[in-house]
């Protein structure tokens, strides 16, 4: 990847500091062979073993896919793309990226005059919402970069789908939950794309690139630039992910963690500010359906638009996502 310099005018206005560096470090991280890997569990795609998933869903709640079959020029052209559409000008993104593709910066829940006020807060990333369902019918209103974007990013849901049907499949082997009952749980309509871009960050120790959270989807499967930052909580740990090129990483979120009545972990995990380079990655969320009811015995029966009306609720009233919490047959809320 070529040395770049930083479009300021790009850039979210809290995102210019006067003392960045112009020139971002946008050149290939140090060789990672010298460095310890880290101890992510490997699932192979080609060869899903239902139980060896499961135990890395139990364990981690995160592991890092081989084999999946999404073509390197797919990612990596996405991956381009999506540089170019942030460096459309800050007044561009934001006043022509509303619906149903948004752009949006910091924290999406918080408003621009609240992030101003209270800078501590501040997630340093900016992104595009991109709901798949609503791909084909939008309209060309955007920058023309975008026709290729649209198209690119549908490839890359549909590779998504496949991915994330089949390991959801195989998650449900693993609990022995029936598939015919249980296959509704995974709703594709529901899934989405973020697109993010952490600016470089002259202050990397005060601010996070993404807070601690965890998802509220049933998986996210990510693909990550070679920066790094993204971190998992592991036994009270942080546990960094370093990239590898090719691989994908994939989390377990809420919803599993509620389908498989806890046995799975949707594990906490933040991404840190990085003070010299500017990193992308590129998010696929998927959920059940809104209305779809879920039923374990440590929660109690709830559909995914009450969990997330609920994650709204919170987040306005005390800046923070409860969660699942909410929902425990033994909530002391
Ligand atoms: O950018 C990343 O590596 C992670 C983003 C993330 O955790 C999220 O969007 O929920
Ligand atoms: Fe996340």
């Amino acid at each position: 990847m070529p040395s770049s310099t930083v479009n300021l005018s790009s850039y979210p206005p809290l995102f210019r500091p006067p003392n960045l560096t112009h020139q971002a470090q946008t050149t290939s991280a140090p060789s990672m062979a010298a460095d310890p890997p880290d101890l992510l569990p490997l699932v192979d795609f080609q060869d899903l073993q239902p139980k060896q998933l499961g135990q890395a869903c139990r364990d981690w709640g995160v592991f890092r896919l081989i084999n999946h079959g999404v073509p390197g020029t797919l990612l990596s052209g996405l991956s381009e793309q999506a540089m170019e559409m942030f460096n459309l000008s800050f007044e561009t993104k934001k006043d022509q990226f509303t619906d149903p593709i948004t752009y949006f910066w910091s924290t999406p829940a918080l408003t621009a005059q609240s992030v101003a006020q209270s800078v501590r807060n501040v997630n340093w990333v900016e992104g595009f919402n991109v709901p798949l369902c609503q791909l084909p019918l939008l309209q060309t209103q955007h920058p023309s970069s975008f026709t290729s974007f649209r198209s690119r990013l549908e490839e890359y849901g549909k590779h998504m789908g496949r991915l994330g049907r089949a390991m959801f499949e195989a998650m449900l082997e693993d609990l022995k939950l029936d598939k015919e009952n249980y296959s509704s749980y995974l709703a594709e309509s529901t899934a989405f794309i973020r697109a993010y871009r952490y600016p470089q960050c002259s202050d990397a120790t005060r601010v996070s690139g993404m807070d601690a959270h965890t998802d509220s989807s049933i998986m996210t499967i990510l693909s990550q630039d070679d920066v790094g930052g993204l971190q998992v909580c592991r036994d009270n740990c942080w546990v960094h992910v370093k990239p590898v090129p090719g691989t994908l990483v994939v989390n377990i979120g809420d919803m599993m963690q509620a389908i498989s009545n806890e046995e799975y972990k949707s594990v906490m995990h933040r991404v840190k500010a990085n003070q010299v380079k500017e990193r992308f990655s590129i998010c696929y969320f998927v959920f059940p359906g809104e209305d779809t009811v879920i039923q374990s015995s440590r929660y109690m029966p709830f559909t995914y638009k009450q969990f997330q009306a609920q994650v709204q609720r919170d987040v306005k009233a005390t800046g923070a996502k409860v969660g699942l919490a909410r929902f425990k047959r033994d909530c002391s809320f």
